[in-house]
């Protein structure tokens, strides 16, 4: 049997892996984390899909278990701020599509003339966003929409036989640093070794397998099973094993960042239910409202902005509140390892790959990767059968929201600085540049986008396509053949129940503060 792991790294990602692992196999394993006391964790990390409340479930927690602990707020969607041009913006929410004859209302929209908000017309939750409200009412229930809470759905899938089943309406933000410290007190709780110590050595064996990692005071550190969660450093997959790094840097250029955490006076300014993403010169900045502060960060290009300019942008768009606050640069490393297994050890979280934060997939990255290694886990025999599914599995699904991530940049209106000029002249790989032309035929469906499972439903392409604007889109010719009324009267439905919810629905700052008593 494996039932020997050893986890290096106690970041967001050394911490999931280790919670889940025995939430999944309890005494059947022996969960060893080690992590150093002096090399930090990346320290960002704050929005999710909303596929991250089956990562809870699996872990028996329920809202009120862990929310408070990691200052919490509610996330409905992304908003994209001057994306299209500047004072423009639009919603990617947590909402099903809505078909009327079969065809999306989004189709329906295009066909009547469309509006500057493709957003409000065909989504509920674009006008929550616009009002800052909670998903949730004042005793707990949640807001009536195609989710029904506590309704019949599949249960125990993994995210990806989940999905299109049921769209959950909202994701969270929180602290990353207070969820790690959360989840630590979860696992030692249920049994998992907690070393702080370093790792100075990998040692391998004849077959260059691991044999054990040397730490510095606790001697060596043997098991069958090394998950590599060093982050950018990949200490044990990359370095040790090897394993070589495909960059997406050729399309994907953003390569730095700088975050600010910024107290925030939530009673005078709200928290607003949603992430934002806003452009600027050489990238853009990131909004993440917490519990008592505000996440940000400028993600830009260094070829087109030097860490000092973009701390000078970044300062200028938060203002006064900032000038106390102390930034933290960051260099990130974009693109994936070739193999996220090999041999005997699995590389988790920034090791296995990264792409910028646009559409928070780096946590979603590891809610996959570690649903896929129980799925996948190995036997003493180590068939090679199930070290290549799971590298296929998660190969796909970075390779898929680096697609997606692309369709961001082609689409945006901007064109204003060098930066933004280049983000239409850099070479697309083929297989996208066939969609796009696909899709200016006829809008992403379930056959024309990335053809393996990367977390993203059709709507979503949607919704990004729609919103940025600079790529041009038709209605299906069929809808010109088609009375429209049934599509009107679906419009007319989405504006009645916006317009309830936000007369009913307590803002976010007011939910929250009641759930906290403050
Ligand atoms: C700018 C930015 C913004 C982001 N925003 C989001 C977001 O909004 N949503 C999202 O989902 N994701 C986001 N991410 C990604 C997210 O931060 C990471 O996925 C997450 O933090 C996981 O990091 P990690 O645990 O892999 O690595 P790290 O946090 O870097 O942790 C590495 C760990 O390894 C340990 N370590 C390293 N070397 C050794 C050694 N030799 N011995 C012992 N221990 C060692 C360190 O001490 C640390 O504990 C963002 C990332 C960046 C860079
Ligand atoms: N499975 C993901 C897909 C998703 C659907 N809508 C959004 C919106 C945003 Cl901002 C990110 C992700 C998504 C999920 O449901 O989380």
């Amino acid at each position: 049997m494996v039932d020997n792991v050893v986890i290096v790294g106690g970041g967001t990602a050394g911490w999931m892996t280790a919670s889940y692992l025995k939430a999944a196999f309890a005494d059947r394993i022996s969960v060893t984390l080690v992590e150093s006391g002096k090399i930090g964790t990346i320290g960002v990390g704050e929005a999710t899909f909303s596929d991250i409340r089956h990562f809870f479930e699996f872990l028996d927690l329920r809202e009120e278990d862990w929310m408070p602990a990691c200052n919490a707020t509610y996330k409905l969607a992304v908003r994209f701020q001057d994306w299209r041009r500047p004072g423009h913006h639009f919603y990617h929410p947590f909402e099903q599509m809505r078909s009327v004859k079969g065809f999306p209302l989004t189709d329906w929209w295009l066909q009547s003339g469309p509006t500057d908000r493709f957003d409000k017309d065909c989504f509920v939750m674009a006008s929550l966003c616009d009002a800052g409200r909670s998903p949730r009412y004042l005793n707990g229930s949640l807001l009536e929409q195609d989710f029904v809470e506590g309704a019949e759905e599949p249960v125990g899938l993994t995210m990806s036989e989940h999905q299109g089943k049921t769209q959950f309406p909202y994701a969270y933000h929180f602290e990353a640093a207070l969820l790690a410290k959360y989840l630590t007190g979860y696992s030692t709780d249920r049994g998992v070794r907690h070393i702080v110590d370093e790792v100075e050595d990998v040692r391998l064996d004849e077959r260059g397998w691991i044999d054990h990692v040397l730490t510095k005071e606790h001697g060596e550190l043997h098991g069958d099973l090394f998950i590599d969660c060093t982050g950018f450093r990949g200490m044990l997959l990359n370095k040790a094993l090897e394993v070589p790094f495909v960059s997406y840097q050729d399309t994907l250029p953003n390569d730095s960042a700088v975050a600010l955490q910024v107290p925030l006076d939530m009673k005078k300014v709200g928290i607003r239910p949603c992430t934002t993403a806003t452009t600027r010169d050489a990238g853009w900045i990131w909004t993440i409202p917490l519990f008592g502060r505000i996440g940000t960060g400028y993600v830009y290009a260094k070829d087109y902005c030097t860490p000092e300019e973009a701390e000078r942008t970044l300062r200028e768009f938060v203002g006064p509140e900032a000038a106390e606050v102390e930034a933290n640069h960051i260099r990130m490393r974009i693109g994936r390892s070739a193999q996220s297994w090999k041999n005997n050890c699995v590389g988790i979280g920034l090791t296995s790959g990264f792409v910028e934060p646009l559409e928070s997939t780096g946590i979603f990255f590891i809610h996959h990767a570690i649903e896929q290694l129980v799925k996948h886990f190995p036997a003493a025999d180590w068939r090679p059968e199930l070290r290549d599914a799971y590298n296929s599995a998660v190969a796909h699904v970075m390779d898929g929201v680096r697609e997606f991530l692309v369709v961001h940049y082609l689409g945006a209106g901007r064109d204003d600085t060098q930066y933004w000029k280049d983000t239409k002249t850099r070479e697309v790989p083929d297989a996208l540049a066939e969609r796009i032309e696909r899709w200016k035929v006829q809008l992403p469906d379930s056959e024309n986008v990335f053809p393996y499972y990367h977390g993203l439903p059709p709507y979503s392409y949607m919704c990004i396509l729609l919103g940025t604007g600079a790529i041009p889109l038709r209605p299906s010719p069929a809808l010109s053949l088609t009375d429209e009324t049934a599509a009107q009267k679906e419009f007319a439905a989405i504006r009645d129940k916006a317009r309830h919810l936000v007369d009913t629905l307590p803002s976010q700052y007011e939910y929250f503060a009641a759930m906290r008593g403050a």
